[in-house]
């Protein structure tokens, strides 16, 4: 002990006869400077929490609300455009139909073989500011947009991070800029996605945690590409139309009746129950929740709680409903039930009742649109299916000459409307189409094949109607052949 002292004290005494001034002076002064610091920086945030509850206003948004998307989007567009970040998030996008991909590809009648590799980047690369905060101003008012890194209090597994909430914050003793603020941000998400919609489905994460996570936004398909009886369609897009509108929601609530509306598809496959989901959801500008019994990460409680948190506007779409066998006991469906169909263990963890208290219990949003479909209507319970879960059942069927021809029609119509004819040719070559159609359809049996199938053997010819006329006899007999040997019909080469 007195060997250290006694090494300190040389140390000292040799420092001060170096520089010639006492060593402790500095290192009293170091201490001073080191607690001067902490204390402003403890003042700094005693008063910046302060300011915070007293004058600035800010909004949290969680990753898995839409509007998180839609800031993201809108900072991207509006304030991190064409600005240098030092931390970015590099994100590789599949744009394979770029113009850039078009100009390059060689005549698509060329009997070329061609390598993706060399003729186009069909993914773009973005780099997109992640983690940190920036100042921006919007409106005469300055704003800070945090991304955090990661959040005490995110239920997100930390390799799903960069889905952290975010924070906004603007100084103003009220909400009233950020309101503004936020309803920029919706309408600016409103009209650059107005022809497109975006489909949810479920992830599930860590910890048996189960959300909804947006897996695509792609341009509608138009409700003129499905191909349905006219009357049946007009009639579903007239009840929906009318289900939908403010009137109604305030007709239902006066009556005291749940506001839902529930619609069955049903139909063998291929039959464009999907496409028309799809398409209704991109009529009404409404995105789609698509959700499945199947999925065995899915308890019951998880799809109760995903029903619950579906906006009030949308399409729930309840894919397969038979597939999952839910079906009551004998005890407790009474005759009726149990004598349409015959009992099949479960495929699913959520049990009838359970699906049933998802779609109309307590907890079930009302405004939306549920859309379940299947092949096998008969071998669902009737409790599934009664009025108020399910108000109007679409039978897709086989399709007829008329829908034969219809979907030819479909698919060769940019050929006859192609706008570099006159309009004299233009009719010159639909009349040509259309006794094509008439040929194709009869060529083919009614109600035998779906279009799926049709259109797959179609798709063989897509700038060809003639060749699809030419063979299509062929192709059925190689179809029949198919179904008699394998019991499975394919296209072959
Ligand atoms: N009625 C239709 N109108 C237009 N296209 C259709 C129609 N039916 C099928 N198709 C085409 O066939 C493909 C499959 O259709 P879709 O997925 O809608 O059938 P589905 O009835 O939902 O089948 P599944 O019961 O197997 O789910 C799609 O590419 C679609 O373009």
């Amino acid at each position: 002990m007195s060997t250290s002292r006694g090494v300190i004290h040389t140390l000292v005494e040799l420092i001060r006869k170096t520089i010639n001034r006492d060593p402790l002076f500095f290192v009293n002064s170091g201490l001073f400077v080191v607690g001067l610091i902490t204390s402003l920086r403890s003042a700094g945030h005693v008063l910046y929490n302060y300011a915070e509850n007293i004058c600035l206003s800010t909004v949290h948004v969680r990753a898995e609300d839409p509007l998180y998307n839609d800031i993201i989007r809108w900072m991207n567009d509006h304030v991190f455009r064409n600005r240098n970040f030092l931390s970015v998030l590099a994100q590789t996008t599949n744009n394979s139909d770029s113009d850039k991909t078009l100009i390059r590809s060689p005549p698509l009648d060329s009997d070329k073989l061609i390598s993706y590799r060399q003729v186009e980047d069909n993914s773009i690369l973005e780099l997109k500011p992640f983690h940190g905060s920036r100042f921006f101003r919007f409106k005469q008012t300055w704003m800070l947009f945090s991304h955090a890194a990661s959040s005490p209090d995110s239920i997100r597994p930390p390799q799903l991070d960069m889905n952290t909430p975010l924070k906004l914050q603007c100084l103003s003793l009220s909400l009233s800029p950020m309101k503004k603020f936020l309803d920029e941000v919706r309408a600016y998400s409103r009209t650059v996605s107005v022809s497109s919609i975006t489909i949810y489905r479920t992830t599930a994460y860590s910890q048996g945690i189960i959300r909804w996570s947006s897996v695509a936004s792609r341009p509608s398909r138009d409700i003129s590409t499905v191909i349905l009886d006219k009357h049946k369609k007009q009639a579903l897009l007239r009840d929906i139309n009318e289900y939908l509108h403010p009137h109604t929601r305030q007709w239902y609530a006066n009556h005291g009746i749940p506001y839902r509306r529930g619609y069955l598809f049903s139909g063998p496959p291929g039959t464009g129950k999907t496409s028309l989901a799809s398409a209704i959801a991109g009529v009404f500008g409404l995105d789609i929740y698509v959700l499945s019994l199947l999925d065995p990460t899915m308890t019951e409680s998880h799809f109760t709680s995903l029903f619950s948190e579906v906006p009030a506007r949308c399409v729930v779409l309840l894919e397969d409903v038979d597939a999952a066998g839910l079906n009551r006991d004998d005890s407790d469906s009474g005759q009726n039930s149990t004598s349409r169909s015959p009992s099949k263990t479960p495929n699913t963890s959520v049990s009838l009742s359970g699906l049933l208290n998802a779609i109309d219990g307590v907890s079930s949003h009302e405004g939306r649109i549920l859309i379940m479909t299947t092949n096998a209507p008969q071998q669902l319970d009737r409790a599934l299916i009664r009025p108020g879960r399910v108000d109007i059942h679409v039978r897709f069927e086989l399709p007829s000459q008329e829908e034969l021809r219809d979907l030819f029609l479909s698919l060769y119509s940019d050929m006859y409307q192609n706008v570099d004819f006159s309009l004299g040719e233009q009719k010159r070559e639909m009349t040509r189409m259309n006794e094509m159609a008439v040929h194709f359809a009869g060529c083919l049996p009614e109600r035998q094949f779906s279009l799926a199938e049709i259109q797959g053997f179609l798709l063989q010819y897509k700038r060809q109607p003639e060749g699809a006329c030419d063979n299509v006899r062929s192709w059925v007999e190689e179809m029949e052949y198919g179904e008699m040997q394998e019991g499975v019909a394919v296209g072959r080469i």
